[in-house]
């Protein structure tokens, strides 16, 4: 065989891909050194170096992952590259571990897309140290169960003005639904009120999720991981794609951080009357601190409000985006909704939280919109701070821990028919709603459970309850007249929702715009 010289593109490969080999090795070679013996969780069998990385669709690595359970069991070990990866594919063993164990469980791992996409502004990708323990304290003052009650005339509120969008402009469903769920958490974090349709605050905060929720996974940022020289090559060489997504998601991060803060402190200089938002509360408190104190305070600040913002905007549309598909493939849950809402509250208002107790088939179609698609179907992953042996098996330090509520959604004795969208699954044969609640997995676990929950919840029951009492939702016709038949496809990363699709969304024969605009008049 001819001897060949390298071309300067192979060397140029070669010199990061054996110095990752080189890596990997060392890193197995020591955690086998670690485990005296102890076997790992049971998984597919790894190749070398790579893992089990071509055998995972990392477009939806909960499928694979799911499908594994059956071969390997409720917990199961996976090798990316180098990482060390758990699944937990059963509710009991992920609050045996990320709650009873939450001392170990609660880190969070190196992703390496977070940084270069500007995702360090969300304090869900921090790790468990006293950074993160600020931000979630300034959190948890806004949005803990007792104040996210005061938010409930304004979800309300919002929730009507986004049916008087609706009917308006039935096509743009999905913008809708972003400044809805966008509304909430601007209006907690700066007292922001959006304009109903194409709002500047709004759209930053679109940009900014559209660009960064489908990098943001383990899974996917293997990639950057691996050859992180991809972040740094000239803008006009091939390949430099990538580089300019993560840029362009960076600028919309630094916008959605800034933007609010900055909107809040005009307000408070502006006004003679105090003004009431997290950051305008924060700024108040932060006085008494001195100057390093302060800085560090600001930060903290400032990514609370963003993780409210992105977080808000991106799962509370989804769910409603899924609930929509929900009501579009099955018009049987929206008719039986409805007559429920018609016999408790009459034809001439609209539902309030009052009369949520009264609802249980709204609260059903809630529960099994949560449950038939997980909008973060593997939650946020968690990390472990030291190495720990569980049900006989070693789990290293350092490894990447997933919940996968995927799994939890599918689990057939639970949820026979899993894959049917069946809110009378959460119902008793009398019609009274029963004990399983899919928000015991799908917010999340242990000391990094979901702490905007309480108004997430109120958020996704005003919008459902509201769109049911007004909408009707059926297939789109072609330009014959014909339905519209159409296979759901959907967008994937951190969170999972529908693609959009082709839909009628209409008022109830009773409803107008009239109506609504003098509901939110009075
Ligand atoms: C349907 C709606 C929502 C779902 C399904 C959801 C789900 C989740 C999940 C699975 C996690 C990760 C938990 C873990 O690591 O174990 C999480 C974290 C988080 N969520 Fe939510 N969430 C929703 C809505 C919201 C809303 C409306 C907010 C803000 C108001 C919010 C703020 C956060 C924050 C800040 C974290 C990071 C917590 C930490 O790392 O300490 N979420 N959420």
């Amino acid at each position: 065989m001819p001897y060949s010289i390298p071309s300067a593109t192979g060397l140029t490969l070669l010199v990061p891909v054996s110095v990752v080999a080189l890596d990997i090795i060392r890193r197995l070679v020591r955690s086998r050194r670690e485990r005296k013996g102890s076997p790992l969780p049971p998984g597919p069998t790894p190749i070398p170096l790579l893992g089990n990385v071509l055998s995972l669709d990392t477009n939806e690595p909960w499928k694979t992952y799911t499908e594994w359970k059956a071969t390997y069991g409720d917990v199961l070990y996976v090798r990316l590259l180098d990482q060390e990866v758990v699944i937990l594919n059963s509710q009991s063993d992920a609050v045996e571990l990320l709650e009873k164990r939450s001392r170990i469980y609660s880190d969070r791992p190196f992703i390496a897309t977070i940084e270069p996409y500007g995702l360090k502004c969300a304090f869900a990708f921090e790790g468990y140290g006293d950074q993160w323990r600020l931000c979630r304290r300034i959190f948890h003052q806004t949005f803990r169960p007792d104040s996210a009650l005061t938010f409930r005339p304004m979800q309300l509120r919002r929730a009507r003005q986004m049916i008087v969008n609706m009917i308006d402009d039935p096509d743009r469903y999905s913008s809708h639904y972003s400044t809805f769920s966008a509304a909430v958490a601007l209006s907690a974090v700066c007292d922001y009120e959006p304009r109903p349709r194409n709002d500047p605050m709004v759209y930053t905060v679109d940009r900014f999720v559209h660009a960064c929720v489908q990098a943001a996974t383990p899974e996917k940022a293997i990639l950057v991981k691996t050859f992180p020289f991809l972040l740094r090559i000239p803008d006009w060489l091939p390949g430099s794609s990538l580089k300019c997504e993560a840029r362009s998601s960076y600028e919309w991060a630094t916008k959605t951080v800034e933007d609010p803060y900055q909107y809040a402190q005009k307000r408070m200089e502006a006004s003679q009357e105090p003004t009431v938002s997290m950051v305008s509360d924060h700024i108040i408190r932060m006085q008494k601190y001195d100057e390093s104190n302060r800085s560090k305070y600001e930060t903290a600040l400032k990514h609370a409000s963003a993780s409210a913002i992105i977080a808000s905007a991106e799962s509370t549309s989804s769910s409603i985006i899924t609930f929509t598909l929900a009501m579009v493939e099955n018009p049987h849950v929206w008719k039986r909704a409805q007559t429920e809402i018609d016999a408790v509250l009459g034809m001439d208002r609209l539902p309030d939280f009052d009369d949520r107790p009264l609802l249980p088939y709204v609260e059903a179609v809630l529960r099994e919109t949560l449950r038939w698609q997980p909008v973060v179907p593997l939650g946020i992953p968690h990390a472990t701070s030291s190495s720990d042996v569980y049900k006989g098996c070693y789990i290293p330090k350092g490894a990447i821990v997933i919940a996968n509520s995927w799994a939890m959604s599918r689990d057939e004795t639970r949820y026979p028919n899993a894959e049917q969208f069946v809110p009378e699954r959460f119902l008793t044969p009398d019609g009274e709603l029963t004990d399983d609640n899919p928000s015991s997995f799908v917010f999340g676990f242990g000391r990094r459970l979901c702490p905007g929950r309480h108004t997430a919840d109120a958020s996704l029951w005003t919008s459902i309850a509201t769109m049911l009492a007004t909408l009707e939702f059926s297939l789109a016709k072609d330009a014959e007249g014909k339905d519209i038949i159409f296979e759901p496809k959907y967008v994937n990363g951190i969170t999972h929702q529908p693609a959009p699709f082709p839909c009628r969304i209409s008022p109830r024969s009773h409803i107008s715009k009239a109506f609504l605009e003098r509901v939110l008049a009075g």
